[in-house]
């Protein structure tokens, strides 16, 4: 892990060794201020000679003043280094993020991932910054100060150096369980994330069921799981730290007893002993720095850890190595006995044997659950075929980027996503760079023109997260509008027009007629009458593909289509008799 985390230094291997270099020359001239008060107390001291004193106290000044510059520039150059590869972590993790498929994000929750980029990384940039420096510099001191302590007094060094087992002690005892208190302490972080993104975002849900005790009882719970990781974290401090600081005390107290008694033996003058005393307190820094050692390390290392978890998640649908740029295509598709299923033992699809012609559209219908999303979801590689193979054009989808391939599908979803921004940045999402005159156009076609002129703001207008602010419809006609723009060869239409009024409906069906024009168009349709005059119907049930052909010849073959066909009927009799 080690090797890992130092292979994020490498990029900034000047500014490290400017920050060591200061760091480490700081240190040296902090193991130089006791020996020079030694110096002053013995030698200068029973002089009395002035001008040879101010002359040291001017020399000292300017060691001070060089010390002040070195330990500057290691705050910010340290911190600066830190950030560099915090922030280096954050975009590959960000960037990790984006590769991973629909399988992935199928079994995980949004706040963890959230506290994995933010969370976890915090205190990455401290400890990458001061672990190494700290480390050299706590050995170097400690190392420096003890040999210093011996040419003092021998003996008194050796009563010092007791407190070295007790802060090993310490670290190996304390370190660990930090640790993995740390591990522990993001994940329930991570858990109160996903529970707040799921209550806010779900917030109209809450309210409409009254359950807002329920969601407060299940919030607390992860909040006092976070409590009881946090107070078994503070008890870990508090003893390390207590332990630390009374070892150190007993250790000091015995080393002012033994001095005192070897000044008046007289084997320690007085200038040594005030020497000794300030060299057991550069001895003492680096064991202040455990309660570091015992906090910050351990919570970079835990972070460190689940940030190498989630980069160590291989994409399950990636781009093969020998992977070609998708021409411009036709869209001619092809099901070759295509199997799927989101668990492996069990099939969703099985058996799936389909040919589309080049610009035909496609009607896909069948019971709810059947598969039909599941099957279109197949073509833009959302989710890899068990078994079988996809062609575009004769090419099998693996051998293709997914970037190009994805490019040339246009997907119209039921449940219309939108950012939080303007209408033209929601269209121009579609195709990023477009003109504003080609944003205006899509708009027109999707037929959203006329509300946008009667918003003050018109296509500048702000629609709120997940575009709230709009209506089911205008969120529709938006994401209408935005394939519009993208202008792919291919269309999966999911139900895109269930949010509509009747009238609105029969705009867009032209539009999305207008659209299909020259593209094969797959829609998967509820309404069997908004697919009637498709080229062709699949009928799709959980037993594979039952039959398929043109509306009437379905209703003539008095199959599972023409089953459904009565059904669906009969419910909109059903329903027009219970609207009069
Ligand atoms: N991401 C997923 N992970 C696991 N199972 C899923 C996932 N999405 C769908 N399923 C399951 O796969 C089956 C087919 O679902 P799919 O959404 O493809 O059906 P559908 O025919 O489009 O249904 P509907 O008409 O109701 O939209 C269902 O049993 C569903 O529970």
């Amino acid at each position: 892990m080690l090797r890992e985390f130092f292979a994020y230094y490498r990029p900034h291997r000047t500014l490290f060794l400017v920050d060591f270099g200061c760091a480490v020359l700081s240190g040296l001239l902090e193991l130089g201020f006791p020996m020079a008060m030694k110096a002053f107390v013995d030698l200068l001291l029973p002089r009395g000679d002035w001008p040879l004193i101010l002359l040291a106290g001017v020399l000292l000044l300017a060691i001070y003043g060089l010390n002040t510059g070195l330990m500057a520039i290691v705050t910010y150059w340290g911190h600066r280094l830190g950030i560099n590869i915090e922030t280096e972590m954050r975009r590959r993790a960000f960037d990790h993020l984006q590769k991973l498929s629909f399988r992935f994000y199928d079994d995980q929750k949004t706040g963890h991932l959230v506290a994995r980029v933010t969370k976890d990384l915090e205190e990455i940039g401290e400890v990458a910054h001061h672990g190494p420096e700290d480390l050299f510099i706590a050995v170097m001191t400690f190392v420096g100060a003890f040999l210093l302590m011996l040419s003092v007094h021998v003996h008194l060094a050796l009563i010092t150096a007791l407190i070295v087992p007790l802060a090993g002690f310490i670290v190996a005892r304390y370190g660990g369980r930090m640790t993995t208190n740390w591990q522990a302490q993001y994940g329930r972080v991570g858990a109160f994330n996903a529970r707040l993104e799921e209550n806010i975002g779900g917030m109209r849900v809450v309210q409409a069921f009254a359950n807002e005790a329920h969601e407060r009882a299940l919030f607390a719970g992860d909040n006092q799981r976070y409590r009881s990781t946090k107070l078994e974290a503070y008890r870990i401090m508090a003893a390390s730290q207590a332990l630390n600081y009374f070892g150190m005390r007993l250790v000091q107290l015995a080393v002012m007893l033994a001095g005192t008694w070897y000044v008046v033996q007289g084997s320690l003058s007085i200038g040594g002993f005030v020497g000794f005393l300030l060299l057991v307190g550069v001895f003492y820094r680096p064991l202040d720095k455990i309660a570091a050692v015992i906090e910050t390390y351990p919570k970079g290392i835990a972070g460190f850890r689940r940030y190498q978890e989630l980069l160590a998640t291989e994409p399950d649908i990636a781009d093969a190595p020998d992977a070609v740029e998708a021409p411009p295509l036709k869209g001619e598709i092809r099901f070759e006995g295509v199997r799927f299923g989101y668990a492996k033992d069990r099939p969703i699809l099985s058996h799936i044997d389909l040919a589309i012609r080049a610009g035909e559209t496609v009607a896909f219908v069948g019971p709810s659950g059947a598969g039909k999303t599941t099957l279109l979801s197949l073509l833009p590689r959302f989710y890899e075929v068990d078994a079988g193979r996809i062609t575009v054009d004769g090419i099998d989808l693996r051998e293709l980027t997914l970037a190009s391939l994805r490019r040339q599908i246009g997907i119209v979803q039921q449940d219309v996503f939108l950012f939080a921004g303007t209408i033209r940045e929601n269209i121009a999402y579609g195709r990023l760079g477009a003109s504003e005159a080609e944003i205006v156009e899509a708009a027109r076609r999707a037929r959203l023109d006329r509300m946008i002129a009667d918003l003050p703001a018109g296509l500048d207008t702000v629609i709120g997260e997940r575009g709230v602010k709009l209506s089911g419809g205008q969120k529709q006609r938006l994401a209408i509008a935005r394939i519009f723009l993208k202008n792919p060869p291919i269309l999966i239409l999911d139900e895109a027009t269930s949010a509509l009024d009747t009238e609105t409906e029969k705009a867009i069906q032209q539009s999305l007629t207008e659209l299909a024009q020259g593209r094969t168009t797959l829609v998967i349709a509820h309404r069997l009458a908004t697919i009637r005059h498709a080229d062709r119907i699949v009928v799709v049930t959980p037993a594979g593909i039952a039959e398929q052909g043109r509306h009437e010849d379905l209703i003539r073959a008095g199959g599972p289509y023409q089953a459904l066909h009565e059904a669906q009927t009969l419910t909109w009799q059903a329903a027009g008799t219970a609207a009069e």
